[in-house]
């Protein structure tokens, strides 16, 4: 527990040395380059390496989930450890998905806003209650 508690501070500490700015996709871009760079990971940061990381850290997230049943909103009857290492799980696929999409050379933040403007367009707002594609 002392250890794991431990480990929550030093990333705590992390977090206040970015200055406390507002997180975006810049940032974790530039964290997740510089964390590589600094481990000489470049090497190992192909395109197809992320990716299959990527899929495993969506089947650790997936574990969570597994055999709970229906999860409430807002996870409000999970333990405080449960919602802490599902924030790790989630934070696993989103940085390596940066990551991807980085070392793609897509910028995913631009490529993300675009494709909800093709999703309005492919689903119009009038069929409300519908998931179905028009
Ligand atoms: N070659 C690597 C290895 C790790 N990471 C970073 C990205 C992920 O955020 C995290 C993944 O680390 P682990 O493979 O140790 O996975 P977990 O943190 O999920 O640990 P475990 O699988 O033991 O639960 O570290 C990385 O960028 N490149």
């Amino acid at each position: 527990m002392i250890a794991s508690l431990e480990r929550g501070d030093h990333a705590n500490n992390f977090c206040r040395a970015t200055g406390g700015e507002s997180v975006t996709l810049d940032l974790l871009k530039e964290k997740t380059a510089e964390f590589a760079k600094e481990r000489n990971w470049d090497q190992f940061h192909s395109p197809r390496n992320l990716l299959l990381a990527l899929v495993g850290e969506v089947g650790e997230l997936s574990e969570i989930f597994q055999w709970r049943g229906e999860v409430a909103k807002g996870l409000s009857d999970w333990k405080e450890e449960d919602k802490v290492h599902l924030g790790e799980e989630l934070s696993d696929v989103l940085l390596y998905l940066v990551r991807l999409s980085d070392i793609c050379g897509i910028d995913l933040g631009k490529a993300a806003l675009r494709k909800v403007g093709l999703n309005a367009i492919k689903y119009p707002a009038a069929s409300k209650g519908s998931s179905e594609q028009t």
